[in-house]
């Protein structure tokens, strides 16, 4: 019994974070993965990347495959442009209900949607259950094998439309090499790769671009 890591993240977030202030949250979380105990939270040197991409792309209605205890969704909810939405989806109960809490002390409840449950069932059911038309879009930072699929998901229901980004973490470390070689090697992407060298692990964040 006692505590999982996402509870003594939440906690460290109660205890060291300011209410309604989402800089407050990430940096506690960046504190505590750093200091404490690491997590796979996309953190603060690939952090600057999603943020720089986020003022790229400005988007109205984003979705995020992988929520885990809501690192990212906060920090892209918090660079949402006026009257966006944040669409995650997490099939993890205990992470979803963590990352429930960790969005309520950023006060950003009004800007994300937790969907709970596993992609590949989500996706189909976005455009009737949730009326999502498209997105703009896409964070990827679920199950790394889930990353090919899913995106053949998306284009087969329509979900990405001529122009949506799709923003893949860990392309290298834990990899997803498939889903490289799909959008690389396919004329209906424009790929960008975002290569992270720090101390723990090489990694990198790939950009895609959907053309249509
Ligand atoms: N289908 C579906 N639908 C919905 C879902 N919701 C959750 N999941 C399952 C997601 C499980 C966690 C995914 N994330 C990672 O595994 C991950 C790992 C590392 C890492 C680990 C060890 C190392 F030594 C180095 C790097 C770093 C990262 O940045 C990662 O994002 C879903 N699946
Ligand atoms: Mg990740």
């Amino acid at each position: 019994s006692g505590m999982s890591k996402e509870e003594r993240i939440l906690d460290w977030v109660k205890q060291h974070a300011v209410v309604g202030d989402p800089q407050s949250v990430v940096d506690a979380m960046d504190v505590y993965s750093r200091q404490k105990e690491w997590s796979m939270h996309v953190g603060d040197i690939k952090g600057v990347i999603v943020d720089k991409v986020m003022e790229e792309v400005k988007p109205q209605i984003l979705l995020e495959l992988g929520t885990y205890c809501g690192y990212s969704a906060v920090r892209m909810a918090h660079l949402l442009p006026p009257g966006g939405h944040l669409f995650t989806i997490e099939f993890n109960e205990s992470f979803a209900t963590i990352a429930q809490q960790v969005i309520e002390v950023a006060g950003l409840r009004d800007k994300i949607s937790i969907l709970k449950g596993p992609s590949q069932e989500i996706i189909p059911q976005l455009k009737k259950k949730y009326e999502i038309n498209s997105v703009d879009m896409v964070f990827l930072d679920h199950w790394k094998s889930r990353y090919l699929p899913d995106t053949k998901l998306l284009e087969e229901n329509g979900i990405i439309r001529k122009g949506t980004v799709l923003l893949a973490d860990n392309v290298i470390c834990p990899g997803a090499p498939d889903f490289l070689e799909y959008v690389r090697n396919s004329k209906r992407y424009e790929c960008t790769t975002y290569p992270v060298e720090n101390i723990r692990v090489n990694d990198a964040l790939e950009k895609a671009v959907f053309l249509g």
